[in-house]
């Protein structure tokens, strides 16, 4: 499902203690794109994703996906969080039918794709462990699987796995990159950290002063390996790229 954002601005508090984090943004997100959004620290990257999620209205402009209004949140878009999202009172097999069962799905739809993407996520065999019981990592995973089994067109990440370490991050990548290969759905990451953004993205936007202050298709083959932080050209992008942070 293509996303598309128009004149989009969001001021919070209006009056003397104003903060405008996005002012006039444009951007077209084609369906199956996987986008990474970077940027400086405040400068709007979760506000606009809470846009597309429908989880904030615009001070002006529109976001539309697949041509409709976004006006609501809708489960067309999933979430994942930075925060440990998952609630810790359900099983991980509960956990991942989370949101079919509360949309009232029959089983008989969710189940089988549920299993599929436990297993995927590398889950198999741990579906009756409570949330506690589990790495942070695998917590992530059991996030990852919940939101592909609700289904959306369109996933909407917000910096998901900036609190794990390199190696259990780098595995996180490979599902999720699997996941997407495998589903052909619409990703929106946001991340600050540029390695990961070349490691996942077909294109990076940066984020800036309200608005897009770059926008670069990532030219490299997947799976994209360590061997990325010595290439030439790899190393271009992320001066480029750093540039404008
Ligand atoms: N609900 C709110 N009320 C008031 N100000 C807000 C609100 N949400 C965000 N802001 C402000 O808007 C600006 C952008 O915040 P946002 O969280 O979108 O930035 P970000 O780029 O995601 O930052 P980070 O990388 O640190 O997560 C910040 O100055 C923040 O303080």
């Amino acid at each position: 499902m293509s996303i598309q954002i128009r004149g989009l601005t969001v001021t919070f508090n209006p009056g003397p203690d104003a903060v405008t984090p996005l002012e006039n943004l444009d951007l077209d997100i084609p369906a199956g794109q996987f986008l990474c959004v970077l940027g400086p620290s405040g400068q709007g990257k979760s506000t606009l994703l809470r846009c597309v999620a429908g989880l904030l209205q615009p001070t002006a402009g529109t976001v539309e996906a697949h041509g409709r209004r976004v006006e609501g949140p809708s489960a067309t878009r999933g979430m994942v969080f930075q925060q440990d999202a998952i609630p810790g009172w359900l099983r991980v097999a509960d956990n991942i039918a989370l949101g079919p069962r509360s949309r009232k799905i029959p089983e008989s739809q969710w189940r089988p794709q549920a299993l599929h993407f436990t297993e995927a996520v590398g889950l198999a065999g741990r579906e009756r462990a409570w949330p506690r019981e589990l790495s942070g990592g695998m917590r992530k995973r059991v996030a990852v699987a919940a939101v592909f089994a609700n289904d959306p067109d369109i996933l909407l990440m917000d910096e998901p796995f900036s609190s794990l370490d390199h190696l259990t991050r780098q595995g996180l990548h490979r599902t999720l990159l699997d996941l997407w290969a495998e589903t052909g759905k619409t990703i929106v990451f946001v991340t600050h950290d540029t390695d990961e953004a070349l490691a996942l993205a077909d294109r990076i936007v940066v984020i800036a002063g309200g608005g897009v202050r770059a926008d670069v298709v990532v030219p490299f083959a997947r799976p994209r390996t360590d061997a990325l932080r010595m290439d030439a050209q790899a190393n271009a992008l992320r001066a480029t790229l750093l540039g404008h942070l």
